[in-house]
């Protein structure tokens, strides 16, 4: 059945849930772009929980601000006030160097344009991080997510000998090989065509109901969003209410509400 949350007091902390089982939570958080006459409020009092072993997909009309909120929650923007946390720990107060470290540490990355590393094999993708970082590899859980995410037979080849739905399929292996506290996606279907999206999806799923992972992924398909448990809506920087188990169909419906002016 689907819970909706819309209308007053939707931005306020809850603060039941922003505990240790919570891995990712933002309060009070805006951010503006540029400065005097043409800045914009990209985010404008985002207060949100993002829960553990749950896949939360955040979408809203373009320019509603999603970006913003996961570069803010990577730490790669800071924010002009409020706070993010993530693994307890307030980042927007943590150095560039601090910020660095939680990212190869806490951190796992899905862009839209894969950005794997053109001269290094698959294998050596998947691992890159934690070899620059000088952690441990575990051989037996990045040799299961090889075979879970069907790249058995390409772990010698380039990214640039791979299709698409294959080279996002290593991407979604390196984000999740270091068991990150949360991983963020920010559009990982985008460049996909619907049958390669929907096996980096299961992937994506499949890490959160056999593996407990946290998953927050920003995205435009309200396919995408269906794998998700819950979807957050933004509006103008704010959040415009949520969704729990969304089927597609009451997605696509609640942006064309939010789309109206
Ligand atoms: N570097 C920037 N300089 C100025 N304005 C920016 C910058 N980045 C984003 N914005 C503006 O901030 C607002 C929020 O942008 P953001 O990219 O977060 O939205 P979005 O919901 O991810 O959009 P889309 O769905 O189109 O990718 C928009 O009005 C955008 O034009």
């Amino acid at each position: 059945m689907e819970r909706t949350t819309t209308g007053a007091g939707r931005d306020r902390p809850d603060r039941a849930r922003r505990d240790r089982s919570t891995p990712v939570w933002t309060v009070a958080l805006t951010k503006t772009h540029g400065k005097g006459p043409a800045a914009v409020r990209a985010l404008d009092g985002v207060t949100a929980s993002f829960e553990r072993g749950a896949l939360t997909a955040v979408m809203g009309p373009s320019g509603s601000g999603k970006s913003t909120l996961l570069h803010c929650l990577a730490g790669l923007e800071r924010p002009d006030s409020g706070e993010v946390v993530v693994a307890g720990r307030d980042i927007t107060r943590l150095s560039e160097r601090e910020l660095t470290r939680l990212r190869s540490e806490l951190l796992g990355f899905v862009f839209q344009s894969f950005n794997l590393l053109p001269t290094l094999t698959v294998a050596e993708n998947i691992t890159i991080g934690q070899r620059l970082s000088g952690r441990p590899v575990d051989p037996s859980w990045r040799d299961e997510l090889i075979a879970s995410l069907g790249l058995v037979e390409r772990v010698r080849h380039r990214p640039s000998e791979l299709s698409g739905g294959q080279q996002q399929r290593v991407a979604v292996a390196r984000a999740l090989v270091h068991r990150p506290a949360v991983v963020l996606a920010d559009e990982p279907t985008g460049n996909l065509d619907s049958r390669s999206g929907e096996r980096v999806l299961d992937a994506l799923r499949q890490a959160v109901t056999r593996h407990g992972q946290s998953v927050v992924m920003v995205t435009h398909d309200p396919v995408a969003a269906g794998y998700a448990d819950r979807v957050l809506f933004l509006r103008d920087g704010r959040l415009a209410g949520e969704l729990a188990s969304p089927a597609p169909a009451a997605v696509l419906e609640r942006l064309r509400q939010l789309e109206q002016p």
